[in-house]
């Protein structure tokens, strides 16, 4: 047999990448751009969320049989494995075609674990396809001061993603992509905006499974020990309300949100402030965004939120979002849809909202991002 024979007679491993990352620093982003571009290859997705509201699997484009949700709670803790090798052979089933898996875990997962349950798994049509760390630009120096574990996840990592370069100034870029780079210890380092990440540098990589610098993972991991897992000490509240939710009231729970509440994410509906959309909320640290969104078709009218931090006081979190409940409507949503959108009252309770709107055009221009000033 040729050669080439035999490569046909064997058949190709599919790589399984895990994309880690800590909360909010854009692994979904970053996942919406690969399956936006990725030129004809199939990707299936694997979606670990922290909260027991599964937003980012909701997030994550062209769902449809090509995207699993592992549901509640980080994966790196599960002690079970074989719920992940079962949603793997379901991923990748022959009849699929799929050429790459990615896992995006939830962003208080210890990746080093991860890919560790990548590695036990037995199926011989996997191969384990290395290990994406995406960090958020902005938000990196202050996380880290917190966390210092977060070092050592760049050394563990095959490809760095330096992300939200948009959100710091040239200096600091410069600055910081020195210190990620030297972090990585070797790893690639790509610094991109809104998870612009070329698609071939995913397919074209390969693990380092010995470590630069003859660093294995359980030297890395004995170096981090005994640190407790980063999800240790986080606490996650959700909520969905079948009620639509007062701009005004929600603006001012947002300005008011405690500091270590570091995540929020979902979406929201204005009842008749905006019929017509649905607002995606993320709030990451300081920054807040949302996005309007047309209604889906047969979507639920309803909110669903989820709430991450530390030392946060969950009841009193949840009871200040209870707060912002709208009761009465003044109009029914269809009765105003009807006549074209939200009345005068409704728009100008809108404006607190509107001001962390953004053009995707302004996106798309590299436009600096607007700072959340309460
Ligand atoms: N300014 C700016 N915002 C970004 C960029 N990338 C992502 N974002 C925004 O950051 C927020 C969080 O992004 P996600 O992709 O949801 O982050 P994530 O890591 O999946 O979040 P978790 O799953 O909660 O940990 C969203 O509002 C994104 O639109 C970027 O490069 N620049």
């Amino acid at each position: 047999m040729t050669a080439e024979e035999q490569e046909r007679a064997v058949p190709q491993q599919i790589p399984v990448v895990v994309l880690s990352g800590f909360l909010g620093a854009g692994k979904t982003t970053v996942l919406n751009h690969l399956l936006h571009s990725s030129r004809g290859s199939r990707i299936a997705v694997l979606v670990n969320d922290f909260g027991s509201i599964e937003i980012d699997a909701m997030a994550v484009a062209g769902q449809a049989g090509s995207t699993v949700s592992l549901g509640n709670g980080c994966l790196c803790c599960a002690v079970d494995v074989s719920e992940l090798d079962e949603q793997l052979a379901r991923l990748t089933a022959p009849g699929l075609r799929v050429d790459l898996v990615v896992i995006e875990a939830s962003g208080l997962a210890e990746p080093a674990e991860l890919v560790r349950m990548v590695l036990a798994g037995d199926n011989p049509r996997l191969v384990y396809g290395g290990l994406v760390e995406v960090v958020d630009a902005a938000e990196f120096p202050a996380t880290r001061a917190r966390h210092p574990g977060l070092g050592t996840r760049l050394a563990v990592a095959d490809l760095v993603v330096l992300n939200k370069t948009d959100r710091i100034t040239a200096t600091a870029r410069t600055e910081l992509l020195a210190q990620v780079r030297d972090l990585a210890r070797g790893a690639a380092v790509a610094p991109v905006t809104h998870g612009r990440l070329d698609p071939e540098l995913l397919f074209d990589r390969r693990p380092v499974t010995e470590r630069r610098g003859q660093l294995s993972f359980d030297d890395l991991r004995a170096e981090e020990e005994p640190a407790p897992h980063l999800h240790e000490g986080y606490e996650s509240v959700a909520r969905t309300y079948e009620v639509p939710l007062d701009p005004v009231r929600l603006m001012s729970f947002l300005e008011r949100r405690p500091e270590g509440l570091y995540r929020i994410k979902g979406y929201v509906d204005f009842g008749a402030a905006d019929p017509l959309h649905r607002y995606g909320l993320h709030a990451v640290g300081r920054f807040l965004r949302f996005t309007p969104e047309p209604w889906p078709e047969g979507a639920p009218r309803r909110s669903e939120l989820v709430l991450i931090g530390a030392g946060i006081d969950a009841a009193g979190v949840a009871a200040g979002l209870d707060a912002c409940r709208e009761e009465e409507l003044t109009a029914t949503p269809d009765a105003l849809s009807l006549a074209g959108g939200a009345d005068a009252d409704g728009q100008r309770r809108m404006w607190g909202v509107l001001r962390y709107v953004r053009d995707p055009e302004a996106d798309a221009a590299g436009e600096p991002e607007p700072e959340f000033t309460p």
